[in-house]
């Protein structure tokens, strides 16, 4: 039994939410991640950028409990982890937001924002379905539970992954999201949708008290407007990370390369 099952820990405590110690992941001969420490802590919002193929979607897929590491200790609310989120209860209740906002097609998008709850939940229909009506109202969504995904919009959908991911069980309190990842949630979309995507998970955020949250992201202005911090990573490795407004004033070559878009530098693109 990989878990032990601890109190309800409070949301808002000054310890780490997650700790990465030595993190490294290898698939085969390719060593995606090497050695990485990394700290989250309770209410922080942090973007993960860099390059492409540096090993930001599976760092991201560790945190949530999808992906084993191949060396390295992760800790859950100071508790090391030992397995995967599927073996059994986490400390930490994640929600994911993929850059594809993987709902099911046969589904309508209420029954897709209702899933867990239909799956796993005690709740009456009608309960998840008042539920439901209430996640898509948050993300000003309120009249198109009866449609399905294919009738939406790239940035409709993405807000109806939104809506599904906040859902919580309320059988189980201890399942409610405390922390957020989100991959790409902007790509693909232009610059007005993308705009309406960032303030949502900054109003997502808000209302969640000590809810966190990580976003991987290549998009400068998701990175800006939605992001306190930001941890640059580059071949396998964390080579910055800073407040957001030091992106601009910071000498670090990777930093300055990155956001000034130049090919000269320490990033070396392939191909
Ligand atoms: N399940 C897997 N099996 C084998 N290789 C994998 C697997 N997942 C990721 N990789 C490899 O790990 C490397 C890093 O992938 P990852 O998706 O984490 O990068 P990324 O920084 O998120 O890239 P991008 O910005 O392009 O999304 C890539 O070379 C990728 O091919």
């Amino acid at each position: 039994m990989p878990y032990s099952v601890s109190p309800q820990p409070d949301p808002c405590s000054d310890n780490p939410l997650i700790e990465l110690r030595g993190i490294s992941m290898q698939f085969g001969r390719n060593r995606v991640l090497n050695n990485i420490d990394f700290t989250l802590y309770p209410g922080e919002a942090v973007a993960i950028i860099g390059p492409s193929g540096t090993g930001k979607s599976t760092i991201l897929r560790i945190i949530a409990g999808l992906l084993a590491p191949s060396a390295g200790e992760i800790y859950v609310r100071g508790e090391r982890r030992l397995g995967l989120i599927e073996d059994g209860p986490d400390r930490l209740g994640v929600g994911m937001v993929f850059q594809q906002a993987a709902l099911f097609d046969s589904l309508t998008v209420s029954e897709n924002v209702g899933f867990l709850l239909y799956q796993h939940s005690r709740l009456s229909n009608r309960a998840i379905r008042e539920r439901v009506q209430e996640a898509l109202a948050m993300v000003g969504l309120p009249d198109v539970g009866d449609l399905y995904p294919a009738e939406l919009s790239g940035g409709m959908r993405k807000r109806v992954s939104f809506a599904r991911a906040v859902m919580s069980n309320p059988d189980d309190l201890s399942e409610r999201p405390s922390l957020l990842l989100y991959d790409e949630p902007t790509a693909g979309l232009d610059p007005i949708a993308s705009t309406v995507i960032e303030d949502l998970i900054r109003d997502i955020h808000q209302g969640r008290g000590c809810s966190s949250y990580l976003i991987v992201t290549h998009q400068e202005s998701t990175i800006r407007r939605t992001a306190d911090r930001v941890v640059f990573m580059h071949q396998g490795q964390i080579q910055w990370t800073g407040p957001v407004d030091e992106i601009d004033h910071t000498d670090n070559p990777f930093i300055r390369q990155f956001f000034s878009a130049q090919v000269q530098g320490p990033i070396h693109v392939a191909g």
